[in-house]
């Protein structure tokens, strides 16, 4: 099957942009019997388990501390073991079943991928190399220096916001590069060695996170993740700010890296699709768009973030990690991934639905959070100071009208929409370009039951009051 100036080479069990028609490594690892991996992931499990259900002691000198719901979230050890190999499997099964024909979101995937398709020393230098220079463009002297959330001690860090630099100058090397020669197009056949390597990164370094908890002070760790189970400790991560000197390792994670790599990817798949089909369909300009937007919207708020619960709640372990370096970038580019094999059809009036369905959802999403944001940050500000508000014990108050007064989570609302809209481009042939939808619901609705349980343990008869004044959570009149 030939298109344009490159070529879709049907491998049986999937596609590849391969122009080679000679088989790879990789390719011929695919028919090694599936019993040696099902092998290996059988020793993986059982480390998992020898080490975390046998109730170890708490390692020596680590504070334990009870999470403050008295209960441990997302299962227990065993849901976190079992999420440590569910996320990671089902972003492999995401990129896999992308470039399959039949794209089946619930089927099983084309192939088992042996090692030689997985492990690539190259992609591992990639991933680190990236990981460097994000971390080299952190360091660059920024516009403002941010204070963050008062902490336990009763003292605030500082954060430098320079994100939005980091993206003008990551685009700027990028273009640089690719006038330059740097085979950007060769991206979308190394992602699985690179989602590979990112994996095994995020493992590493949140290992190195762990070990460095079990020497931080008390008032350094994070009111869940330190249970005393090294299991769910390790995946919900035990320090709530890991730092060396300044710089931040879960800020820094949290945005750039990972927010970077997904659009990076999207655009080495809009290049490829032009290199194969002649240009980008309107399908594949959409959804690189829409992303970009999203992303450059948030690296413009980066201020914004240091309010959310990942950094004033959550520890820095495995969840966020592999969330902030691997989940983000490769199954957040789904949606690209499937429109480069499966090119869909997109006139001109469904293709303005979309945007405008995209637009809405952006501002119900942006003017909910800044609403918030500027109200916390100054209650006076002309733009807030005439909404409605309920007083509460700690000193701070909720607001109950305005973008929240119709919802208590319209930010969810808003990004939901935004998700609709980033699937509808991939057309309704096929379930798998709507996972990012059904996920996120997922995400949002159990995220939003966390943010309550926190809001009822600050808040108290406050919150009851809030939540009676707004009964709906995320959808007006349904949820
Ligand atoms: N794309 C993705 O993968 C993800 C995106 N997101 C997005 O990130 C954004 C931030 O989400 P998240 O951190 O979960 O939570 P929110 O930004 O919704 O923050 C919740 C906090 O807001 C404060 N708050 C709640 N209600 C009120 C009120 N009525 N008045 C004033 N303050 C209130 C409370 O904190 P306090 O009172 O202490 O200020 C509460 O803990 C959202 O837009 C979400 O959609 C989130 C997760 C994943
Ligand atoms: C399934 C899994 C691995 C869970 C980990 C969850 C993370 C992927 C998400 C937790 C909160 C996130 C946020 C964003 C990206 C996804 C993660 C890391 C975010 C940076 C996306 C852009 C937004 O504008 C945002 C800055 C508000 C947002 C913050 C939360």
């Amino acid at each position: 099957m030939a298109r344009g100036r490159g070529r879709l080479k049907i491998l049986g069990r999937g596609w590849s942009l391969s122009e080679l028609s000679a088989e790879t490594g990789a390719d011929a690892a695919r028919s090694d019997p599936p019993r040696h991996r099902a092998h290996l992931l059988g020793v993986g499990v059982g480390c998992v388990f020898l080490t975390g259900f046998c109730e170890l002691p708490t390692p020596s000198g680590a504070k334990t501390m009870a999470s403050p719901q008295g209960s441990l979230e997302f299962g227990g050890p065993l849901g976190a073991a079992a999420l440590m190999l569910v996320l990671p499997a089902t972003m492999f099964h995401l990129l896999l079943v992308a470039r399959s024909g039949p794209a089946r979101l619930l089927g099983p995937p084309p192939y088992l991928p042996g090692p030689e398709a997985l492990w690539s020393p190259r992609a591992l230098q990639l991933v680190l190399a990236w990981l460097g220079l994000q971390a080299a463009l952190y360091l660059l002297p920024a516009r403002k220096v941010a204070e963050g959330q008062e902490l336990k001690n009763k003292s605030r860090l500082r954060y430098p916001i320079n994100g939005f630099q980091a993206l003008v100058v990551t685009t700027l090397l990028v273009g640089l590069g690719v006038s330059a020669g740097l085979p950007l197009d060769a991206l979308p056949e190394m992602l699985l060695p690179l989602a590979f390597a990112a994996t095994l990164t995020a493992f590493v370094f949140s290992l190195l996170l762990y070990l460095k908890a079990l020497v931080a002070p008390a008032s350094a760790l994070a009111p869940g993740g330190n249970s005393g189970n090294p299991i769910y400790d390790f995946f919900l991560g035990r320090e709530l700010n890991p730092r060396i000197s300044s710089f931040d390792f879960k800020y820094f994670c949290e945005l750039r890296p990972g927010l970077m790599a997904w659009v990076l990817i999207n655009l080495a798949l809009l290049l490829k699709e032009a290199e194969l089909r002649g240009s980008p369909s309107l399908a594949m300009w959409l959804v690189n768009g829409f992303q970009l937007l999203y992303v450059a919207d948030a690296l413009w708020h980066e201020e914004a973030v240091l309010t959310t619960m990942d950094i004033t709640h959550d520890g820095f372990g495995f969840m966020l990690a592999f969330g902030d370096l691997a989940w983000v970038p490769f199954t957040y580019s789904l949606q690209a991934q499937f429109l480069l094999y499966h090119p869909q059809p997109l006139g001109l009036p469904m293709a303005s639905v979309i945007c405008l369905i995209n637009a809405i959802g952006y501002y119900v999403f942006r003017g909910a959070n800044s609403q918030k944001n500027t109200f916390r940050k100054n209650p006076s500000d002309p733009r807030v100071a005439d909404l409605e508000t309920i007083p509460t014990a700690t000193g701070r108050q909720l607001l109950v009208s305005g973008w929240w007064g119709m919802v208590r989570h319209p930010n969810y609302l808003g990004d939901l929409i935004m998700a609709l809209a980033w699937s509808l481009p991939c057309g309704v042939s096929h379930l798998l370009p709507y996972f990012y939808l059904l996920y996120f619901t997922a995400l949002l609705v159990h995220r939003e039951a966390r943010d309550e349980q926190q809001c009822l343990q600050k808040y108290g008869l406050a919150w009851r009051e809030y939540c009676k004044r707004v009964p709906y959570r995320i959808l007006p009149y349904v949820y």
